[in-house]
């Protein structure tokens, strides 16, 4: 947490900056490019159901609208996994370890009901544009070619090489587009200095006793099981019903799951220094989005049983999904969850799980997480709280653990409560000036890579 700069800037940076400002036509250029992609409907609905004719569409797309990113001689372009791609940006300073930057194409379902506009139209009202995938994630895969191609209009040659990395199945886990994207970067020996992916914001009236917006840079996030529950009893006619029945084991187990909070882990983790004076750690235990901070979460996702009115069920099924807080294990949240049912009929069933994922540096000497900072910095500088957090929901950045010890999930955004809700939910929308500040943030972002890693001390203040 700091005002100070933590990198040494434009003295070690050989080339001149090209300042991010951009002319009326490349503006509205940018944002018509946004809304093009919106109305692609590269929907995920499971790993087995894609829109593989959106998703080769947009590959179709992104060349049309991006040409300079996809003829320029020191870059490579590869499709991975059939609809996943990967640029690898090659800099005149080989001895400059590389980064990348990630994004994904997909985008959750989103039917009609209730919004505004379609949200496959990328209408624009009000200065904003709607659509699935304004905020999750197209904001930031269009943003991150649109400041490339507007790099490069501009004759930039990066000195430090970076790879991008746009997954296709992010939505559904990520097993064909970012660990391929991985494996065949991890077979060509490469290691990256650093990894920025989606996962947090500049983050607006989520704390109580905090008026100031603060840029939370995730530098873990949370782990994960899929836990079936099952309940095997006799079947029988249901005019003479026994006492208790599968159902009725099986709710009452749910049901005790999701009554009993897991610990209030406030303090620990990486949140633990800034938290400790940001937050309040009742209050944030009351509000459903802070909560996920400070404890393991259990949802009750899925139920199913029963196979005619008047039987009585031999099987009842529950999925429960727990998300692990930074200072917990699978093993543990297991534990926990077996004590609160303590139902030996219930039997416990772990379909997948996996612990939370391990804590990047953003000490002084941490490049990835120092150049983010002095970006939020330069771009947002009524922002001065930048605090490492953790990532509430998974990203595509988990596969990439093999590459790189130091791994940052922050979108350049603004995001208000109301704005979190239609992640995943609906009226998904952007404003037309924060997408033109995230591309900026990129095209400045790419230019502070260039510089040497030499960290400068700074004071740590809040
Ligand atoms: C200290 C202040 C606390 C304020 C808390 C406010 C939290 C707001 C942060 C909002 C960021 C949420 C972004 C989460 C990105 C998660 C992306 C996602 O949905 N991933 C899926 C991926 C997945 C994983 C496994 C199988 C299928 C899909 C997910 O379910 O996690
Ligand atoms: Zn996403
Ligand atoms: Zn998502």
């Amino acid at each position: 947490v700091s005002r100070s700069k933590g990198l040494r800037g434009t003295e070690s940076q050989r080339e001149p900056r090209i300042p991010s400002q951009f002319s009326q036509e490349q503006r509205i250029a940018m944002k018509e490019a946004l809304k093009g992609a919106i109305q692609i409907p590269t929907v995920s609905f499971s790993p087995k159901e894609l829109n593989t004719t959106a998703l080769a569409e947009f590959g179709e797309y992104i060349r049309k609208v991006f040409p300079t990113v996809f003829h320029t001689s020191f870059i490579q372009h590869e499709v991975v996994g059939n609809y996943s791609h990967l640029f690898t940006i090659k800099g005149s300073d080989l001895s400059m370890q590389p980064y990348m930057l990630l994004a994904h194409i997909d985008v959750v379902p989103a039917p009609d009901k209730g919004w505004d506009v379609p949200p496959f139209s990328g209408l624009e009202r009000d200065g904003f544009i709607y659509g699935r995938g304004t905020l999750d994630n197209k904001n930031s895969l269009m943003a991150i070619l649109q400041a490339l191609e507007l790099l490069l209009i501009r004759n930039y040659i990066p000195r430090r090489s970076f790879f991008i990395a746009l997954g296709h199945d992010e939505e559904v886990s990520g097993i064909n587009g970012a660990q391929k994207i991985s494996a065949l970067l991890q077979a060509r020996g490469v290691q990256l200095a650093f990894v920025v992916d989606e996962g947090s914001f500049i983050l607006d009236g989520f704390l109580p006793n905090l008026k100031k917006p603060f840029a939370m840079v995730s530098v873990s996030e949370k782990g994960a099981i899929n836990l079936m529950l099952q309940v095997n009893m006799t079947p029988g006619h249901s005019s003479a019903p026994p006492k208790e029945t599968s159902i009725g084991i099986l709710a009452a187990a749910v049901s005790r799951l999701e009554q009993t909070p897991m610990p209030n882990m406030f303090g620990s983790g990486p949140l633990r220094m800034a938290l400790e004076q940001l937050a309040n750690e009742v209050l944030m235990e009351r509000n459903y989005v802070t909560n996920p901070m400070v404890r393991t979460t259990a949802a009750l996702t899925m139920f199913n049983a029963g196979i005619k009115e008047n039987v009585i069920p031999p099987v009842a099924e529950a999925i429960i999904n727990f998300r692990i807080h930074p200072a917990q294990t699978v093993q543990e949240v297991l534990k926990l969850a077996k004590d609160i049912v303590a139902d030996d009929r219930v039997q416990f069933h772990v379909l997948d799980a996996f612990d939370p994922l391990p804590i990047s540096p953003s000490d002084d000497q941490a490049l990835g997480y120092q150049l983010l900072r002095q970006t939020i910095q330069s771009v947002f500088p009524e922002v001065n709280i930048v605090a490492p957090g953790t990532c509430i929901g998974n990203t595509d950045s988990r596969h990439y653990l093999n590459l790189t010890t130091g791994i940052y999930r922050f979108n350049p955004v603004y995001l208000q409560p109301q704005s979190f809700s239609s992640i995943h939910g609906i009226n998904e929308k952007i404003s037309v000036e924060a997408y033109e500040t995230q591309v900026k943030f990129i095209f400045e972002f790419i230019q502070n890579g260039d510089t040497d890693v030499e960290p400068v001390p700074h004071l740590h203040e809040l």
